[in-house]
């Protein structure tokens, strides 16, 4: 049994605790500090037990997940970092803040305290997440493990270097926003087009629920998949040419690139800020 208290029960912290509950993770079992109170009292009657104070939440937790925005990481992790210098129990201190490196947070914690960062999807809350991983500088394999346990049970889990971080961020952390818009944009199409817009918004998701089920299934990869659909002179190829001659495949790109920079971007904000703090 892994006792995991959640800092930040917003759109990632709601999406890992619901997911965790799904899994079977008991109740009882995740503490949730939120710190706007309607939204706190929400989440504690749907999954969880609620602490009021960072302290006593925090108290014999194994795992501490930081789910705040990245520019509150800081002060919230110096406000854990108090909490927890005293106890006796390790707790591993993991961020899902996109750019914040872990050095961020291992300054603010007693020295040598294992620090993992993760970056998430939105899609635990269904079980389907995908998330990458990584060991700050004192953090063991031992840590790095029960962190990837407790993703696992919301999805899959790779574990990468640090470095990799920001391109992780830009494909899987923002990546569902993109299907999203995908999805959105061919309701609207379809609509135009005459459908009824609940019969477009089945069709558009039943066929992301396929196609994912066939991207995942281990068979044939993206460009052979697609390759299947389009049938020789036939509709799909007229569409594909459409959507190349658009430039979807350099939007994509350069949307990917455009995510990777902002995480950087919070990155060097997150280190001037430390930088500046140690300076005074
Ligand atoms: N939304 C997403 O799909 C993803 C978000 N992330 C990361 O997760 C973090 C949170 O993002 P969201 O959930 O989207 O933001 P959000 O704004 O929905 O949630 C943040 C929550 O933290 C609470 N909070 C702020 N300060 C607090 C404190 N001192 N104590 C307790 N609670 C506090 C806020 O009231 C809010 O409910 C960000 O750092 C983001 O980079 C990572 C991957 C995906
Ligand atoms: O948009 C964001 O900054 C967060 C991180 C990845 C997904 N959502």
């Amino acid at each position: 049994m892994t006792r995991i208290a959640v800092v930040g029960g917003g759109r990632i912290g709601e999406a890992l605790i619901a997911g965790l509950r799904k899994s079977g993770t008991e109740q009882s079992d995740i503490v949730v500090i939120e710190a706007v109170e309607p939204r706190a009292s929400e989440l504690a009657k749907k999954y969880c037990i609620l602490s009021t104070s960072l302290d006593i939440g925090c108290e014999g937790a194994d795992v501490i997940v930081v789910a705040v925005k990245p520019g509150d990481v800081p002060a919230v992790v110096d406000r854990i970092g108090d909490a927890i210098s005293d106890s006796v129990h390790e707790s591993i201190v993991v961020s899902l803040a996109a750019g914040v490196p872990t050095s961020v947070l291992e300054n603010k914690l007693s020295a040598g305290s294992p620090v993992v960062r993760v970056m998430p999807n939105t899609a635990m809350l269904v079980g389907q997440g995908v998330s990458a991983v990584c060991k700050g500088r004192y953090a063991r394999d031992e840590h790095l493990e029960k962190v990837v346990t407790v993703m696992e049970s919301v999805g899959a889990v790779v574990v990468v270097d640090e470095s990799k971080m920001d391109a992780v961020t830009a494909v899987s952390g923002s990546g569902p926003a993109y299907f999203f818009l995908l999805a959105e944009a061919m309701v609207d199409a379809a609509v135009e087009q005459g459908l009824p817009r609940d019969v477009a918004l089945r069709l558009a998701t039943g066929t992301a629920l396929g196609a994912g089920a066939m991207l995942t299934a281990g068979g044939d990869g993206p460009a052979d998949l697609r390759a299947a659909v389009c049938s020789p002179g036939g509709t799909t190829a007229a569409a594909i040419r459409r959507l190349e001659s658009g430039g979807f495949r350099s939007a994509v790109a350069d949307a990917v690139e455009a995510s990777a920079t902002r995480s950087r971007d919070l990155a060097l904000a997150a280190q001037k800020a430390d930088d500046d703090e140690r300076d005074d």
